[in-house]
């Protein structure tokens, strides 16, 4: 179950790293304490984490003030573990002393005058050996939706290229063929280098992150040097964290700066994309895939079925690709050339693409994105697909691309996250009305809130659409079974939100549910799957 219970990812053969050679490279002060707290001559760790619960032995935990707590409170919890010291800020050095108040075991404490989530980042990389001295191809990918789809594209391009490549995603972290499910998108900067360090000892040399926009805002991604970053759209979300668009906007925007990349590749279809472009502060090349927008590179769909989308894309010095994804939405060829060009960016010219490739088909598994649970082996049976989307955006593009297919009719199911963004749920609503012909409304990750409450204010956007059948099933059992039973041959049935997750967080319990598996299970119920 992907709760966030397990332990990060670390090196196998982590290199000692004398903390007094860190307290001199970032000013640390050895903090006195009361009696116990001894000094740190000798004192060396191999690995740092900003979670007690996740300390290792010879451990930097750092405790860091947060919305809730303090986490220099459980500095005795993490000298449980192992800890070789705690790196911590003045008020935070206190908290510890009280922690380890009573305890038998003496805890070096060494102080910041900085918040210690703005040197997370650059430490993890001086104990893990990640910061300039990592010489993999890394690449970044920021925006609302879609991030996750161009990780894995970007992977299997890598891979098509001779690389072997590492990825983090919201889904899964990947090392070669090592798989972790993920807890956060983007992991804390201690988590992400302990990751890094574990892929270069895996021989990885091109890694794929998905950047969120906290963990720009949050300094997530600090001492990672990325080759390229890019950006594929900006839509409404998070506006429960951010407050509003422009500081949500402002955050994915600080990606495209030199302390984080060297260039960067940019989809200007919208006004966002083409802010991003003029406000970079370093060099960026432009992708329009809609026609008559000035830019770089120009992607031109030319052909697409359920089965899948078939592209052509053309670069600024005659660069040409012909190439198809196995997933259905313009936007996923968007994803795929946006992956290309970022490759193409970072030295890898195109033909070292095509090269590993058959006749251009990149064979891309992303799990939970439009990811097919019927087999399609015959045409005279519906279709069902689960996805990760959960925003207005997502909600548009996916049927839109749907209407484009032209399955006989689509029935979308789909829930709203519960302690989020609430804005958008009557919006979302009001998309699945308007571009579905049947709108299942289900429960997702209700959360502390009532889920009668979610899908009342789903119910009231999807009705307002004066379009769609709309059907509450609170029960997302029992909403996957009446949608199969509603479809006929041809149909598409399409289940939004839950994608690759296997938990449903209800009233702070992570229950056991995999929206792939159940689905399934129905299909196999109605004779619809072997
Ligand atoms: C808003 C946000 O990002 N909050 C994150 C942040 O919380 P915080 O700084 O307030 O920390 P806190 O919960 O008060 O805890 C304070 C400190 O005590 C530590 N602690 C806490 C408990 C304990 O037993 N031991 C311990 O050491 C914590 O690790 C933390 O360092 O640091 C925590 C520790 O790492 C994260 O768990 C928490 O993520 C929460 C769960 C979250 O929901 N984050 C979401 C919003 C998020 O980051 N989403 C993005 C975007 C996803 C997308 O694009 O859709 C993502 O990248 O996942
Ligand atoms: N380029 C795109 N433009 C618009 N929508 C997209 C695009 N790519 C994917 N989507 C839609 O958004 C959904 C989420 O895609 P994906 O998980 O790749 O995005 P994400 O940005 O990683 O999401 P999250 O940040 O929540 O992890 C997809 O399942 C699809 O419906």
């Amino acid at each position: 179950m992907s709760s966030g219970d397990a332990l990060s990812i670390r090196p196998k053969a982590p290199t000692p790293v004398p903390l007094a050679s860190l307290a001199e490279r970032f000013s640390l002060e050895v903090h006195g304490g009361a009696s116990g707290s001894s000094g740190i001559d000798g004192v060396s760790t191999t690995g740092v984490t900003l979670d007690s619960r996740d300390v290792r032995p010879g451990d930097l935990y750092l405790g860091v003030p947060g919305a809730l707590r303090h986490g220099a409170e459980f500095a005795r919890q993490a000298a449980e573990l192992g800890a070789a010291a705690v790196l911590t800020d003045a008020e935070g050095a206190e908290l510890a002393v009280a922690a380890l108040t009573n305890s038998e075991i003496a805890l070096p404490i060494v102080v910041t005058s900085l918040h210690p989530r703005h040197i997370a980042g650059e430490v993890a990389a001086v104990v893990y050996g990640t910061d300039e001295r990592f010489d993999a191809k890394t690449f970044g990918i920021t925006g609302t939706n879609g991030k996750t789809s161009v990780v894995y594209m970007l992977a299997e391009l890598l891979s098509a290229a001779g690389f072997t490549p590492g990825l983090s995603s919201t889904a899964e972290r990947r090392i070669g063929d090592e798989v972790i499910t993920s807890n956060l998108t983007s992991p804390e900067a201690p988590e992400l280098h302990g990751l890094l360090a574990r892929m270069r000892e895996a021989g990885v040399d091109g890694v794929a992150l998905e950047v969120s926009a906290h963990a720009v805002e949050r300094h997530r991604i600090d001492g990672v040097h990325f080759d390229v970053v890019a950006f594929n759209n900006f839509s409404q979300d998070h506006l429960d964290d951010f407050g509003d668009m422009e500081t949500y906007f402002a955050a994915k925007l600080a990606l495209f700066a030199p302390e984080h990349a060297e260039r960067g590749v940019v989809v200007v279809d919208s006004p966002y994309g083409q802010r991003i472009a003029r406000e970079s502060q370093i060099p960026v090349t432009r992708l329009a895939t809609e026609f008559g927008q000035e830019a770089d590179w120009h992607l031109a769909i030319t052909r697409q079925t359920l089965d899948g989308v078939s592209f052509v894309l053309q670069g600024p010095a005659g660069e040409h690709f012909r190439g198809r994804v196995p997933v259905f939405g313009r936007f996923m060829a968007e994803n795929a050339a946006l992956a290309l060009i970022m490759l193409h960016e970072a030295g890898i010219p195109i033909a070292q693409v095509e090269a590993g490739l058959d006749g251009g088909l990149i064979p891309v598994y992303i799990p939970g994105r439009l990811e097919e649970m019927t087999d399609h082996s015959s045409d005279n049976k519906p279709r069902f697909y689960v996805d990760y989307g959960h925003t207005p955006g997502a909600f548009e593009a996916m049927l839109e691309a749907l209407g484009e297919v032209a399955p006989t009719r689509v029935i979308f199911m789909f829930g709203a996250d519960g302690d989020r963004d609430t804005t958008k749920r009557e919006e979302m609503g009001r998309i699945a009305g308007s571009l579905a012909d049947t709108v299942i409304i289900c429960d997702y990750h209700p959360r502390s809130e009532p889920p009668e409450q979610i899908r009342a204010q789903l119910l009231a956007g999807a009705r307002s659409a004066n379009h769609a059948t709309v059907i509450e099933e609170g029960d997302p059992r029992r909403a996957v079974r009446l949608a199969i039973s509603l479809a006929g041959p041809g149909d598409v049935i399409l289940y939004a939100g839950p994608g690759h997750e296997d938990y449903q967080e209800v009233a702070g319990q992570m229950i056991p549910y995999s929206a792939r598996d159940e689905v399934r299970g129905a299909l196999r119920e109605a004779g619809l799957l072997t």
